[in-house]
């Protein structure tokens, strides 16, 4: 296991959403776990006139989001864990001279031993990233003279693949490619990871992993809630920039990679970094507008409740464009994925919350039992991100009885019976790993280049494009109705129920 040093976290933006969201419980767990360094401290930054009781009091006692961590907690443990805690105003501007907040970091640091070796979480607006590199820059604070210095980097990383090797630019002006940490929470979920292990730790998948055996891959990302208070950001950005570059693009990069030679970060992202650009750029209108679905959600009753539209969202423009759901249908050139078609959807406001990657085998060439009830029902692979995470596998069985009835059964595993271990948050798997110099689980420079390579020309038709359509499907819903017509033949997507064995039951026409 790696050894977790002496340090201190400082986090810009932590008087936001995100602060005290995500990273604070992360932080918490890990401090319970008993993962944090002996001699460890946060220093909270932000515009907000706070004292570091006020920021203890706001993001630890009076928290939302660790309520029920609290809740029949140790008072004197939680209080140690607050007293990590620090907070220092910048005043009114994140490009201000940071000699105060030097003086500050060295003051800490030598009250409780914390040494030189640092983290800086950029948890602020993506506009700030390079000012506050180049701040740091000039007071010392990324020298790696006496200890480490790592970034943690937020996204959205860049806006479009210009933005995106501007920002890498910038931040190479500050900081090795070493010390850059781009996260990527999907990257910290155990069960996207475990997309890495059931490949490359097992001999019975690896073999039937390629065009040969494989018809078509299908993701699935679904979110039941609307864009809540992020209407702004949101309204600006959309699906294809907030989930599909990003965490999508990450999931498909672990379907499509080749074994890497070890598990080291530089392997494991080399391979990632081959996958994505061996996807197939769609530059052609006509092929962008068969392959590229979006869509927005209307208002609706979703279960008793009235639900506002998109277009009635706060922070929304009501004549806005911007998808809520985005569909995208695309190859991968290369020897193992030749001619196999990928389906990745991302959707807001649909009947519930789901991840899942469906791997579709081909029907036996010859099929024998083509009328005993289970031709041209195709095996399947369903690995479950989230919720009820774990692994299905649909294959034929015979039904009792004479002749040969075929029926679809089961065989699963579920991460809820593995284990009564705490299983790490993607925020504190991250946390740790970057507090250990373990990069693995964040995107390299290149990745996020090439990921925003394959959506930059989407994104130009989408804004730009002449028969380009975002259609209206009613919150609570699947989407537009005709999102079903991006995949070919007789196969439609996959409408996951709650639980992983759920069958929605009508993955095949026939
Ligand atoms: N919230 C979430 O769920 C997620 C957020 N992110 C990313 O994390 C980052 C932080 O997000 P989040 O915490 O939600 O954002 P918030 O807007 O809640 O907070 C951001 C922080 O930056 C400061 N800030 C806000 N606006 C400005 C501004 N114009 N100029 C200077 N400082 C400003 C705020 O504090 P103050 O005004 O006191 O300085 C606050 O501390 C963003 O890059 C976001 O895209 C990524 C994934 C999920
Ligand atoms: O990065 C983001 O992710 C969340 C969804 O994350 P999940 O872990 O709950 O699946 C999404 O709601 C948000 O829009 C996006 O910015």
């Amino acid at each position: 296991m790696n050894k977790t040093e002496n340090q201190m976290l400082v986090i810009f933006g932590a008087s936001g959403d995100l602060t005290a969201r995500k990273l604070i419980p992360a932080i918490f767990n890990l401090y319970k776990g008993k993962h944090l360094p002996k001699n460890f401290v946060v220093l909270g930054i932000s515009r907000s006139n706070l004292s570091d009781e006020d920021f203890r009091q706001r993001v630890v006692y009076d928290s939302q989001y660790l309520k029920d961590e609290l809740n029949g907690a140790n008072d004197a443990f939680v209080k140690g864990f607050a007293d990590m805690l620090y907070y220092e105003d910048l005043g009114d501007n994140y490009d201000t001279d940071y000699s105060g907040l030097r003086a500050r970091i060295e003051k800490l640091s030598s009250a409780h031993g914390t040494g030189s070796n640092m983290i800086y979480y950029l948890s602020t607006p993506p506009n700030l990233y390079e000012i506050i590199a180049k701040n740091l820059s000039d007071q010392d604070l990324t020298r790696e003279e006496n200890g480490w210095k790592r970034i943690i980097v937020e996204k959205p990383f860049g806006y479009s693949l210009e933005t995106a090797k501007e920002l890498n630019d910038a931040l190479h002006k500050y900081f090795e490619e070493p010390q850059i940490y781009r996260i990527d929470h999907y990257l910290g979920k155990e069960t996207v990871q475990n997309l890495l292990v059931t490949r490359f730790a097992n001999s019975i998948f690896e073999p039937l992993w390629n065009r040969n055996y494989i018809h078509h891959v299908e993701i699935t990302n679904a979110e039941s809630v609307g864009v809540e208070k992020r209407g702004g950001y949101y309204d600006k950005s959309g699906a294809l920039r907030d989930m599909f570059q990003n965490h999508l693009l990450q999931i498909v990069s672990l379907v499509v990679m080749e074994p890497p030679i070890g598990p080291n970060a530089e392997e494991i992202r080399n391979e990632k970094v081959k996958a994505l650009k061996s996807i197939r750029i769609m530059r052609d209108e006509e092929t962008l507008y068969k392959n590229t679905i979006r869509g927005q959600y209307l208002a609706a009753d979703v279960n008793g409740e009235q639900v506002k539209g998109y277009r009635e969202e706060d922070g929304v423009d009501p004549e806005s464009t911007t998808e809520t759901y985005a569909a995208i249908k695309f190859f991968v050139d290369n020897w193992r994925w030749a001619d196999v078609p990928f389906y990745v959807r991302t959707a807001k406001r649909m009947p519930t919350k789901v991840t899942e990657v469906v791997i579709h085998f081909k029907t036996p060439h010859h099929q024998i039992f083509k009328d005993a009830g289970f031709a041209n029902k195709d095996n399947k692979l369903i690995i479950r991100v989230q919720p009820d995470e774990g692994m299905l596998m649909k294959f034929g069985v015979k039904v009792p009885g004479q002749g040969f009835k075929v029926e679809r059964a089961n065989l699963d595993f579920y991460y809820s019976s593995l284990t009564d271990t705490h299983v790490m948050t993607a925020y504190e798997r991250l946390l740790l790993d970057a507090m250990q110099g373990d990069a693995t689980l964040y995107a390299r420079a290149d990745e996020v280049e090439a990921a925003w390579e394959f959506v930059d020309p989407i994104l130009d038709y989408w804004a730009n494009g002449k028969e380009v359509r975002t259609y209206g499907y009613s919150a609570g819903m699947w989407g537009p109705q005709n999102a079903d017509d991006l995949i070919e033949g007789l196969y439609m997507w996959r409408n996951p129920g709650k639980n992983l064995a759920d069958d929605p039951g009508f993955c095949v026409i026939n």
